[in-house]
């Protein structure tokens, strides 16, 4: 496995006409590492992993993937540096089977009778998918589905295979329990954990604090705009992680 950060932010600030969204934030997801990132409302988190996706553009600061600086302005090029993201949608397509939004946007093709490229490579295709799906330990009843008829850890899970399949250095996730039942949390946090193992850095915005901070490596919150605190997920509490947003809130009224 890669080992040192695979993704990291220091002193990002991003201001969008008078609010200033991020003022101080910084984070580092190491190769193998699960980091969560929490904050209250408008703290800025959604802010913060648009940054680290190439969507916004910080005013200030500087964004590293593997540990070498880098300038984004799309998406298209944090997955050119191999990160990719889970949206909260998935950004499946429900009518399209399980092979078919694996990849989306990336279809393989095969030479036809002329040497002309004009032919889906289904068996290729089919393949990839499902040693993808093996190496995350995701078990579905078909491939050839579409994924509507699936449940929601399901599509989450094949969201996540997606982006481990396309990604190289590390995945990030916008709320990925926040449709799910206890159950498929649970198995939504293997998951994550798995995809860690698998030498990905894993970056988790989320709102499900207990289950997530249990999950984790390290935690960063997010206090407007400022990163609050950086720490060890084993050395805090949820009482811990709710004071310090609580907390901040307090000191600034008083
Ligand atoms: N495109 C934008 N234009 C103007 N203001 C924005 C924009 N995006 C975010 N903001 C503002 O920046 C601040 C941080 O928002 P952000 O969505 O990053 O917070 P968040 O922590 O993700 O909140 P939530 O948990 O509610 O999704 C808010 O005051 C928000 O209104």
């Amino acid at each position: 496995m890669r080992k040192g950060s695979a993704i990291a932010a220091e002193h990002v600030g991003k201001r969008f006409g008078h609010v200033e969204a991020l003022r101080d934030a910084s984070i580092n997801v190491d190769y193998g590492e699960v980091v969560a990132l929490f904050g209250d409302n408008g703290a800025g988190k959604s802010t913060f992993l648009r940054v680290l996706q190439g969507i916004h553009r910080p005013d200030s600061g500087q964004v590293t993937i593997d540990g070498k600086p880098v300038e984004m302005s799309s998406v298209r090029d944090a997955q050119e540096h191999g990160v990719d993201t889970v949206h909260q949608d998935l950004s499946l397509a429900p009518d399209l089977s399980v092979v078919d939004n694996m990849f989306l946007g990336h279809e393989l093709m095969r030479s036809g009778p002329l040497g002309a490229l004009g032919f889906l490579d289904r068996k290729q295709m089919a393949e990839r998918t499902d040693a993808a799906l093996r190496e995350l330990s995701i078990a579905l009843p078909s491939l050839n589905v579409p994924v509507s008829q699936l449940s929601g850890g399901q599509r989450q899970a094949i969201a996540v295979a997606r982006a481990v399949m396309w990604s190289s250095t590390a995945v990030l996730l916008d709320e990925p329990t926040a449709a799910l039942g206890a159950r498929q949390s649970e198995l939504v946090c293997s998951m994550m954990r798995r995809v860690a193992d698998a030498g990905r850095g894993v970056l988790v915005v989320s709102h499900d604090l207990p289950r997530i901070l249990a999950m984790a490596d390290r935690v960063v919150v997010l206090w407007r705009g400022r990163t609050a605190i950086d720490a060890p997920a084993r050395d805090l509490t949820v009482p811990d992680v709710v004071a310090t947003m609580v907390g901040y809130a307090q000191e600034t009224l008083a």
